[in-house]
């Protein structure tokens, strides 16, 4: 399965995506923000960073490169598009899921090992975890506080699409401790955690190895390529 990673002026993890897909077992293809090719890829996966320099708003200039007019006929035609951190941003900005993502409440970047709890296993990119499973994460942001209006939040909650949900800290300050949501058809999903720098033992949160191994991202991974084996 070729997967796509979008680089755009300012990405920082590119290439640490990339990695975790070769890692999975897929094949990474890079991808240009500006341009309007998607070069035939089965997925794509929107990197963190700090696209054009966080300037407007984190991901609101991401969201309108070039590139970006393919990756939403993609996402609408149903294929699998992850957003990492900035990428989730991206993701919002483009209205390709709901909600926003504000400065996170202590007013500053925020960086830590994460615990959260898997919600929805049925997405294209969590279902190789068991539903409930608690992971932990590295998070990175300054803008990752999820917002959404009432109505938009009841619909999100009520139509399951929270896929991952912060554990024992709220990090910056989201709704319900939404970490990560995804759309109505599951394709799109978006996080602010890292799975991408926890996908192999010992380069991963610094975890005791009985507990877990640091390696819990990596089923997001998997996960992309199992759905595209069963399909
Ligand atoms: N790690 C990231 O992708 C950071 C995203 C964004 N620049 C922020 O600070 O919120």
């Amino acid at each position: 399965m070729r997967i796509g990673v979008i680089t755009f002026p300012g990405s920082l993890d590119d290439r640490d995506a990339q990695r975790a897909i070769r890692l999975a077992g897929g094949e990474p293809v890079a991808l240009w923000h500006g341009e309007h090719d998607l070069k035939g890829v089965d997925a794509i996966v929107l990197p963190g960073g700090f696209s054009y320099g966080d300037y407007l708003r984190c991901g609101a200039i991401a969201a309108r490169s070039p590139i970006m007019a393919e990756v939403i006929d993609a996402a609408n035609g149903g294929m699998p598009v992850l957003g990492i951190c900035n990428g989730f941003q991206i993701l919002v900005e483009a209205h390709l899921l709901p909600g926003g993502l504000v400065r996170n409440a202590l007013g500053t970047f925020v960086c830590r090992d994460q615990n959260m709890r898997v919600e929805n296993t049925s997405t294209a990119f969590t279902n190789q975890y068991e539903a409930g499973q608690e992971i932990t994460i590295p998070l990175k942001n300054g803008e990752g506080g999820f917002l959404a209006d009432t109505e938009t939040l009841n619909r999100i909650e009520g139509e399951g699409l929270v896929v991952f949900r912060y554990l024992d800290v709220d990090p910056n300050g989201s709704l319900n401790g939404i970490a990560g949501i995804t759309n109505e058809r599951g394709n799109v999903v978006g996080l602010m955690p890292h799975p991408e720098h926890a996908v192999e033992p010992g380069f991963g949160p610094d975890m005791p190895e009985a507990m877990r191994s640091g390696t819990d991202g990596l089923a997001m991974f998997t996960s992309v390529l199992q759905g595209a084996l069963a399909r």
